[in-house]
Parts: C-alpha cells; sequence; structure tokens
C-alpha cells in the first residue's frame, strides 16, 4: 500500500465517468467548450462571486503562471522556506515571473506569521534600486507540512500584504482538504479574507491532470491568457480538462472525496500516536501526517510491502504519510496493526 502522495491515487470514478462522456462527439477548442464556461460558472457560485477561471494541468503551472502575473522579474515573491514553489517546482515559478525572487519566511508548522512577513516586508527596501521590490506573497493551504491557515491568520497576512502594496497568492493543491478540515466557506479563506489569485487544486483529489487559476482581482488576470499559451499550456482539447474539474464540482464530490481522505488520515495518526516513543511533528489539519517512528518500525513497515517517504532534512525516522480519496480503512488499519506489532 503507496502513502507516498496523494499523487499516487487513480481518479474518483466520478471524473473518469465525465471524461468519458465529455469524448462524444465534437466540442470548441481551447476553453470555447462547454465545460470550460460551466466550470467558471460553479466556482462564481461556490466562492459567491464572479471569477475569472482558467484551467491547466499541473499544480506547478497553477503557481508559476499565477504568480507571473503578481510579480515583474525585479520582484520578491514571499514564501514559506518549505513552500512547493520554493522547493519542488524546479524554478518554474521564478522563470515564469522573468526572473523574480523567492524570498523564504520561516514559520512553524509550515505556515506564514503576519507579524513575521511585517517585519521582513518592513524591511523590504521598497524603492532601492539595488534590492528585489516586493511584489507577492504565497501561501500554501493546506500547507506542505499538513497544516491549515484559519481565516483570520490569511486576513492578517492580507492586511500586511495591503499595507505594503503587496498581491496575495494562494497554493490550494489542497484547498479541500483544508477546507473541510476547518468545515470553513471558500470565500471565507481567499478573497473575503483578501487573497487575490488561488491556484485551485484538483488533481491530488481524485482528477487525473487538472487545476484552475482563479482571479479574484480581475485587473490581475488581463495578461494571463496569454501568459498560459505562450508558456505551452492552453489545453487544445481544454474540455478534456475542463469536464475533470466539472464532475469535480458537481454537487459536493469534492469535498466528500477530500473529507474521506481527511478521515483517512485521521484514523492513521490515531492509531500511531498509541506507540510508545513516536512523535508528532505537525498537527494533521488535512491529509498529510509527519510523524518520527522508531528506525526499526520504519523498516519493518517497508518490508512489509508499505511506501512513504522518509522526510528529507528531518531526523532519522521521520516519515510522511499522505492519504487520499482512495485509501482504505483496511490499509490504514494494517498499516498501524503492522507499525503496532513492530514497536512490541
Ligand atoms: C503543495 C503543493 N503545491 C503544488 C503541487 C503541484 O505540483 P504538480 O506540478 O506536481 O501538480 C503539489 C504537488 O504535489 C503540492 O504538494
Ligand atoms: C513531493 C511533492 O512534490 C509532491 N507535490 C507531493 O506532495 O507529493
Amino acid at each position: 500500500m503507496n502513502f507516498c502522495s496523494d499523487n499516487v491515487a487513480g481518479m474518483a470514478p466520478e471524473i473518469l465517468a465525465a471524461l468519458a462522456s465529455a469524448n462524444d462527439g465534437t466540442a470548441s477548442s481551447y476553453g470555447a467548450d462547454p465545460y470550460t464556461a460551466r466550470v467558471e460558472a460553479k466556482l462564481s457560485e461556490i466562492f459567491e462571486r464572479r471569477v475569472l477561471a482558467f484551467p491547466v494541468v499541473t499544480g506547478t503551472a497553477a503557481n508559476a503562471l499565477a504568480l507571473s502575473v503578481m510579480a515583474p522579474p525585479y520582484g520578491a515573491i514571499y514564501c514559506h522556506p518549505e513552500a512547493h514553489i520554493m522547493v519542488d517546482e524546479c524554478g518554474a515559478p521564478e522563470f515564469y515571473a522573468g526572473g523574480a525572487k523567492l524570498v523564504p519566511i520561516a514559520g512553524a508548522h509550515g505556515k506564514l506569521a503576519a507579524d513575521d512577513v511585517a517585519a521582513v516586508l518592513a524591511n523590504g527596501r521598497a524603492g532601492d534600486v539595488h534590492h528585489v521590490q516586493p511584489a507577492a506573497i504565497s501561501l500554501t493551504q493546506a500547507t506542505e507540512c499538513g497544516t491549515a491557515y484559519r481565516a483570520d491568520e490569511v486576513a492578517a497576512i492580507a492586511e500586511v500584504a495591503k499595507r505594503h502594496q503587496v498581491k496575495l497568492h494562494m497554493d490550494g493543491a489542497r484547498f479541500a482538504n483544508a477546507l473541510r478540515h476547518m468545515n470553513a466557506s471558500p470565500a471565507d479563506i481567499t478573497w473575503k479574507a483578501g487573497v487575490d489569485v488561488l491556484s485551485f487544486g484538483a488533481t491530488k483529489n481524485g482528477a487525473m491532470a487538472a487545476e484552475a487559476v482563479i482571479f479574484f482581482d480581475e485587473a490581475l488576470a488581463e495578461s494571463f491568457a496569454f501568459r498560459r499559451k505562450r508558456a505551452g499550456h492552453l489545453i487544445s482539447k481544454m474540455r478534456f480538462v475542463s469536464a475533470q474539474l466539472d464532475a469535480y464540482l458537481e454537487g459536493d464530490l469534492w469535498l466528500r472525496l477530500a473529507a474521506h481522505a481527511n478521515d483517512q488520515a485521521a484514523a492513521l495518526v490515531a492509531g500511531l500516536k498509541a506507540i510508545p516513543g513516536v512523535e508528532l511533528l505537525h498537527p494533521v489539519e488535512a491529509n498529510e501526517i509527519f510523524i518520527r517512528l522508531p528506525l526499526n518500525v520504519v523498516a519493518g513497515l517497508r518490508a512489509a510491502g508499505f511506501d512513504f517517504y522518509d522526510w528529507p532534512g528531518a531526523a532519522p525516522g521521520t516519515i510522511r504519510l499522505v492519504t487520499s480519496f482512495a485509501t482504505r480503512a483496511e490499509d490504514v488499519a494494517k498499516f498501524v496493526a503492522t507499525a503496532k506489532a513492530l514497536a512490541a
């Protein structure tokens, strides 16, 4: 059983079926199809305001292209040191922004704190020709540590951003997981809290390859369509991306899928915490667990056929476990039973 990532799961059956049914007949290309229009309408309803939505097929493309319209080539983009845009996008944000610099701001449990952001921006050297210019802040929701920003935490950072004329981006690769954990409203934890652009993820939560860059600040969207095309990310048969998002957003499918993933993570961590000597590194507020287990338990779990990442830079025995909409309760139970037996 593979707990490496939610990326290892397949597609939710409802989304796979939607993909097959979208194959009937012809449809206008490059986003002029009815699915794409329906996705933007559904997202406007979900976020309780008109939004502009641009489907892309990877989260890296969503983040890098979103940030390219939020920061000039001489700009500074502030993010957590463990942010995906910092660690796992191979320089794509810097590339598509024409050279903008990612500036790390440390924070507990993968989160930026408004006071820390304010302190950095207070010394942002705005107007100093020798220094990158404060341009954007990027938050990840849920974070790379499996934690979630509350609306008031987002709003506090947004207030600092506004004070310094800086834009606010949210990497929502696991947005649904964070939303379900907090039982919050999509609007409350995004634009109502001051977010300008959201990378809305679906791939990790049941889609095959479907993300949407959502603009709450429509002025920022002006050049996005051209940048997406120039980046090679305007999909000609867009209906097959949008059909995934359309199904994902139908009713509460996206939230049910995230709820299942979160519930499995909660069951997994509840079982593992009962093992003497384990150390949970971060609160489990979505579908990711960062835990340090005795080395013999880690080795034994792998020998028993379980896959998961050792977490780089952490103490020996620290692993990441990720659940998904497809994680089975019996696999969680087997993982816990195996770990407990090895620790005995
Ligand atoms: C926090 C986060 N953001 C963005 C992404 C998007 O990455 P990808 O380009 O692999 O879809 C991922 C991928 O797993 C992620 O974990
Ligand atoms: C490893 C990382 O790049 C990937 N986004 C994941 O969470 O699995």
